[in-house]
């Protein structure tokens, strides 16, 4: 079944690299017009964006830190101007910055909650704002937006020497659950995705050679993930074919959060 988003707005964080790029790519084939947004990397966002319009389809790139309120407002205030409002956030910023919990710095705890939890709050609590303000002039969906955060199986498995990435993908398991708890009744419909090995830059030292070969043996489905596996369930969570599921997570991890005892992968 081909999903159809056409006549939708997508905005997603860090989709100049990865799983964000991949997701954006799959928005825009399904007919979503999407922004792009880019931290550091500006050639990457706009040639996706480019491509998307060669295409024929509508895409944006625009720069911005997802931990600042003032960028995070301009996302949305670009999908407006450009698209005339927005229907689909996919808040997928996300960094690593490792180390035993008796050698982490303030610095790189503070960069990683700043990024991958707070940089969740900003971008959610801004789009249910605009989902509000448009509240009846858009009907392209049964819900009034979709919320969709990228979280991780370190939400749920505990990772040593990645407290500060565990610890944040953990407050973003509580905050979908807690904004979809408030914010339901408004239709607007909120959920979260926890990949788990997919092979991306963030986690190149993990997915291939002998460090892969150990991750296999925590993947009952017996294979590394891709982008597209990801980009796939977002895409089936940002359209009316789930309209049922609020306030979930689903996991697309080829089945490594059935290992409770799993210590991390390094
Ligand atoms: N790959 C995996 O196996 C897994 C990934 N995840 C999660 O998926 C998400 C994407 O990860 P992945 O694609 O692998 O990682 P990548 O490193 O490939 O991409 C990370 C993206 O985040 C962007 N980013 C970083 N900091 C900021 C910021 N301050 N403001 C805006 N954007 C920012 C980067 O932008 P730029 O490069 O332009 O600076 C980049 O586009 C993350 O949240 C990660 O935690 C979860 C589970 C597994
Ligand atoms: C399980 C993965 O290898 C691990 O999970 C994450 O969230 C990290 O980005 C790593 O990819």
């Amino acid at each position: 079944m081909q999903i159809s988003l056409a006549k939708q707005v997508a905005l997603v964080t860090g989709a100049s690299s990865g799983l964000g790029y991949a997701c954006a790519k799959g928005l825009a084939a399904a007919g979503a017009s999407v922004v792009i947004n880019y931290n550091s990397q500006a050639e990457p966002a706009e040639k996706l964006a480019e491509e998307i319009r060669q295409q024929g389809g509508q895409a944006i790139a625009v720069q911005g830190d997802v931990s600042s309120q003032d960028d995070v407002n301009n996302l949305i205030t670009q999908a407006v101007e450009h698209f005339g409002g927005l229907d689909i956030l996919v808040a997928n910023s996300g960094l690593q910055k490792d180390a035993a919990i008796g050698d982490m710095t303030l610095q790189d705890w503070q960069k990683v909650i700043d990024v991958n939890l707070t940089g969740q709050f900003l971008t959610a609590q801004a789009a249910l704002l605009q989902f509000r303000k448009q509240k009846g002039q858009r009907q392209v969906s049964r819900a009034n937006g979709k919320i969709i955060h990228v979280s991780s199986v370190h939400q749920l498995i505990p990772w040593a020497g990645h407290v500060n990435y565990a610890a944040s993908k953990g407050g973003v398991d509580l905050l979908m659950r807690s904004i979809a708890q408030e914010v339901g009744e408004e239709q607007i419909r909120v959920n979260s995705i926890a990949p788990g090995a997919i092979a991306t830059a963030i986690n190149a030292d993990n997915t291939e050679g002998d460090a892969a070969k150990k991750l296999l043996e925590l993947i009952p489905y017996g294979r590394i993930g891709a982008s597209e596996d990801v980009a796939n369930a977002v895409v089936w969570l940002a359209s009316d074919l789930s309209d049922y599921v609020h306030g979930s997570t689903l996991f697309i991890d080829g089945g490594m959060s059935l290992y409770p005892e799993f210590r991390g992968n390094g």
